[in-house]
């Protein structure tokens, strides 16, 4: 069982007057990483460098193995946090080669295990044949890899990450971040990285919180987020997928355009109360038998599957994933319900 090594309880950060996060408590379990993710301005940044020990917190309390690093009134110096941070620019230190920027906060170990931890360090994220090159001299990539050895280095209990792949390119991004995740479980050590990439969310993170306007909205697992979002923004943030409006039958069905659906749960919606059904691609299926046809409106082709726009006798628009078909726009299509999971809002606007 891991243990609870991070706990933001009920925090707010502000600006002067301005508050720009409120309530937000999260845990974080010893060699988790999780992301924060969420739209630009949400307060993601925020977040982080209060945890960094870089913005006092207004309410609420941050500790870190039960020692209090912030609360109202008392912020625990950064170098003091037991926390590293790689920073979206690399921050390394230009007059310094790769070995002394990652030699940087070892100041007190002695010099054999200082020039040992180094080459550790730099073994780890493949960078030994470099060690003498100046910053200048390398990649975006290589520095972020030096900025991340030299947070290591000192070996917190928890790194922080902003944004640290943004100024790279897409195919870099990806092998990257999967580096780094292999590189963070291979030190069992805990991590938060800021993104606003879902994609990269997902696929490194073990939990991610989304964030929306300051406020927490859901902490979960990517595979969470996307079956169970437990708000509407989260629904619609997260991957792709459209409302479905639909009456509840009973406490656990939902009568639509395209038939009745049945949930794994009682749903707090009287019947005949009207709602919205989240459905998301994988859930509407081809269907040769069905007496359920739409009309695809626009093919979005992604490689291994292709989007299609469709549209429902109603003109309602839902899209669903088919692999291995190509219809054209215009062509009616035999489909059919399957969802694995039944997800309902309260429908917005209905009387
Ligand atoms: N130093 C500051 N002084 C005043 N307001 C600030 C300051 N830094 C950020 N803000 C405001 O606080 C809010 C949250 O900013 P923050 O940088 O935390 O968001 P973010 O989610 O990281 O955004 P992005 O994804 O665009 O980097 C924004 O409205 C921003 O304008």
């Amino acid at each position: 069982m891991s243990e609870p090594l991070l706990q933001v309880r009920d925090i707010e950060c502000r600006y002067d007057d301005t508050v720009v996060t409120r309530h937000v408590s999260f845990t974080l379990n010893s060699g988790d990483i999780c992301c924060l993710l969420g739209p630009s301005g949400c307060g993601k940044t925020t977040l982080l460098r209060a945890i960094a020990g870089f913005e006092p917190i207004a309410a609420g309390t941050i500790t870190l193995d039960a020692k209090t690093l912030s609360a109202p009134g008392k912020l625990i110096a950064p170098e003091k946090r037991q926390v590293g941070m790689v920073f979206q620019d690399y921050a390394l230190f230009p007059h310094l080669s790769v070995k002394d920027n990652v030699a940087f906060g070892l100041r007190r170990l002695p010099t054999g295990k200082r020039s040992e931890r180094v080459d550790e360090m730099l073994e780890l994220v493949g960078l030994t044949s470099l060690a003498n090159r100046y910053p200048h001299e390398l990649s975006g990539g290589q520095q972020q890899r030096v900025a991340l050895a030299r947070a290591l280095a000192p070996q917190p209990r928890l790194l922080l990450l902003d944004e640290p792949f943004s100024n790279l390119d897409v195919e870099l991004r990806r092998q990257l971040s999967q580096d780094v995740r292999r590189i963070l479980k291979q030190l069992g050590i805990s991590a938060i990285l800021v993104t606003h990439d879902q994609q990269e969310a997902f696929a490194l993170a073990d939990q991610v919180g989304i964030l929306n306007n300051g406020q927490l909205q859901q902490w979960d697992t990517p595979y969470n987020l996307y079956h169970e979002p437990t708000t509407r923004f989260v629904a619609s943030f997260i991957g792709q997928g459209l409302f479905l409006p639909g009456t509840m039958c009973e406490q656990d069905r939902v009568d639509t355009e395209l038939g009745l659906i049945q949930g794994n749960r009682a749903y707090p919606y009287a019947p005949g109360m009207p709602v919205d059904v989240l459905l998301r691609p994988d859930d509407i299926v081809l269907d040769e038998h069905s007496s359920q046809a739409a009309i695809v409106e626009e093919c979005i082709f992604a490689g291994a599957t292709t989007l299609y726009r469709l549209r429902l006798p109603s003109r309602q628009v839902v899209e669903a994933a088919f692999g291995n078909h190509e219809f054209q726009a215009g062509e009616h299509v035999p489909i059919r319900l399957d969802p694995r999971h039944l997800i309902l809002f309260e429908r917005h606007g209905a009387a």
